[in-house]
């Protein structure tokens, strides 16, 4: 890179429009759509597409809702020309679709342009040339006049060999190629040139299509220049004014916008922003911004994934896994403070409520995609995500505390694998944990004399193995916890205790947290039994936190844990 950049790159020179009234505005509705997949976006591809895959995404972009469609540039190869003829003869268009074409300003083009339609019921015919001074000078070695002479003889050609055609329903676009790098009076005044030819109306208007061919400009530069020609151009009342933006400087969806703003009635662009090099404007971005604000947008992207990936075939070109809206991971958090507003989010967030789930600015469901990859745990997480998953997945909902220590184990599983885990992983662990520990001591059996329960007196006898042994303790208590864990005689304090079902009907079990602390315990630990029988799982609590802390204690303090247990 250069020291000075200053030496080669020039900076883009502000519009004089000190009253634009563009910032005011706010978008209520969306615009016209023009999808030029099937034109702009095939052009820029490695291997442009043959006919199937062209009738593919057409019907695709029907299906979406498109209601004008650039499907081609009929004099540019044998398939394009092929795949108008083929919409036309086999009668594939809509009746409420109108496909569009595009021609450079040169006579056999646009003869065979004209061909190409033969038979149509309606058609968009694109007249493009460039205007900006570069290209004046350096592509077509012509002055302003002569530029101007090129656009009005193709004009009038276009008029010419429309009414050789009268059962067509004509409608007639010029786009000033590389406007944004054209002067603006100069843009007007060959726009004006070719709309004389054309000589629309209120009733049958003409589309002069204002293109960033390249974004060469902030999107503020954008919408003065759009600005300026929505309040300049002729025949205002008679012009759709649409814009074409591209992506170079990565903001085709923002110049997009803005132009809304400043007065474009259109909007031509590709779904998920193909398009020569950094793509033409994203259309879907653009129709779910809106749709975000609550607007429909008149586009249907309620299986975004199906859409994506029709155009992944079609283009040969992979989505990126963080493109807005659609991307594999742009409903996903890794982050422990994202997931936990999230899973809070979510926890109170009603059906038919206004949707106000943090982090998202859009629910998921509504493109079709589902909450599985909202939350991903790595060791990038925390609690939040972490319970959520075995919330949902599991319906393993955990006390607070609890939380806290489980995210720590799986904070350190994390640490030394360095890998992702998904909702069966933590599952798995949980259940290493907290269920399956049964060392040193593993329930077999409990009986509960039910001759005390009037006197709030509980006689627990409960047998157990011991390693190898199988023993047997006996305590008395004021609930089945409190007599359980006097027969241990541990020396046991429970911290805290909760109890709820899991799962519902047949197959409900109950699930008992504990915690507990106690002389030999360095400050507290959980426990967690799930069993169909609530006294069952509240004892297999006491067992598996009475176990973790065996597990946790040294050599000494646990001959010390065998001791109090013998003595029992
Ligand atoms: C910004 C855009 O996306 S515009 C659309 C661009 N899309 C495409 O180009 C894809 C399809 N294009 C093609 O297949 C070919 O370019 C064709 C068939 C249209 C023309 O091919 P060729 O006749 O071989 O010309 P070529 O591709 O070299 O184009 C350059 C010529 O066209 C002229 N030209 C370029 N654009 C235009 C225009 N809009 N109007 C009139 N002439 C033009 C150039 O001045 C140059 O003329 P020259 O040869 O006399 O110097
Ligand atoms: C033909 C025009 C609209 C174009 O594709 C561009 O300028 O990018």
């Amino acid at each position: 890179m250069l020291k000075n950049p200053a030496t080669k790159y020039r900076s883009f020179a502000p519009i004089n429009l000190s009253d634009r009234t563009w910032p005011n505005q706010i978008i209520t509705h969306p615009p016209i759509w023009l999808s030029t997949d099937l034109r702009d976006g095939n052009q820029a591809l490695i291997e442009p597409m043959n006919v199937q895959r062209k009738l593919n995404l057409f019907n695709l972009l029907v299906s979406v809702g498109f209601k004008e469609i650039e499907v081609a540039f009929p004099s540019a190869s044998q398939t394009d020309f092929d795949f108008v003829r083929h919409l036309i003869e086999q009668q594939l268009i809509p009746d409420d679709v109108t496909i569009q074409v595009l021609t450079q300003a040169r006579e056999d083009l646009i003869r065979r342009t004209f061909a190409a339609l033969r038979g149509a019921k309606r058609a968009i015919v694109h007249l493009y040339n460039a205007t900006s001074p570069v290209f004046r000078r350096t592509v077509f070695g012509l002055d302003r006049q002569g530029t101007i002479n090129l656009a009005v003889s193709a004009a009038k050609l276009f008029t010419e060999l429309a009414a050789e055609q009268p059962d067509t329903q004509w409608q007639f676009q010029y786009s000033p190629e590389t406007f944004t790098a054209t002067e603006l009076d100069f843009a007007k005044e060959i726009c004006d040139a070719v709309l004389d030819v054309w000589q629309p109306t209120p009733q049958h208007k003409a589309i002069i299509n204002l293109p960033a061919t390249v974004e060469v400009a902030t999107p503020n530069i954008f919408a003065d220049q759009v600005e300026w020609m929505h309040r300049n151009l002729a025949r205002r009342d008679s012009v759709v004014l649409s814009v074409h933006t591209h992506n170079d400087r990565g903001c085709g969806v923002a110049a997009a916008e803005l132009a809304q703003m400043a007065g474009a009635d259109r909007v031509e662009g590709c779904l998920f922003g193909n398009g020569e090099r950094t793509g033409n404007v994203d259309l879907v971005t653009l129709a779910l911004n809106l749709y975000t604000q609550g607007i429909h947008p008149g586009l249907d992207f309620s299986n975004i994934n199906e859409v994506a990936r029709i155009i992944e075939d079609c283009t040969q070109l992979p989505i990126h896994p963080r493109h807005p809206y659609v991307g594999d991971l742009v409903f996903t958090a890794f982050s422990g403070s994202h997931q936990d507003a999230i899973k809070k989010g979510f926890a109170v967030q009603k059906p038919d409520a206004i949707w106000e789930v943090p982090y998202l600015p859009l629910d998921p469901a509504d493109v079709g995609r589902t909450y599985e990859s909202v939350v991903r745990v790595n060791s990038q997480s925390g609690k939040g995500g972490i319970t959520f998953l075995l919330e949902r997945d599991y319906d393993l909902v955990l006390p607070r505390r609890l939380q806290i220590e489980l995210s720590q184990i799986v904070q350190r599983v994390m640490d030394a694998t360095g890998k992702e885990l998904s909702s069966q992983n933590l599952w798995q662990l949980f259940e290493q944990e907290y269920l399956q520990i049964s060392t040193p001591l593993k329930f077999i059996t409990h009986q509960l004399s039910e001759t005390e329960y009037a006197s709030g007196v509980y006689n627990l006898t409960a047998k157990l193995q011991l390693h190898e042994k199988i023993i047997a303790v006996y305590g008395t208590g004021n609930g089945p916890i409190d007599a359980f864990v006097n027969a241990l005689g541990l020396g046991v304090r429970i911290h805290h205790y909760e109890e709820r079902s899991r799962n519902s009907g047949s197959s409900a079990d109950a699930i008992a947290c504990i915690e507990i602390a106690g002389d030999l315990i360095p400050g507290s630990l959980h426990g967690v039994g799930i069993h169909p029988n609530i006294v069952t799982a509240s004892l297999l609590a006491i067992l598996s936190a009475v176990n973790r802390a065996w597990q946790s204690m040294d050599a000494e303090a646990q001959a010390k844990f065998f001791s109090q247990l013998q003595a029992n």
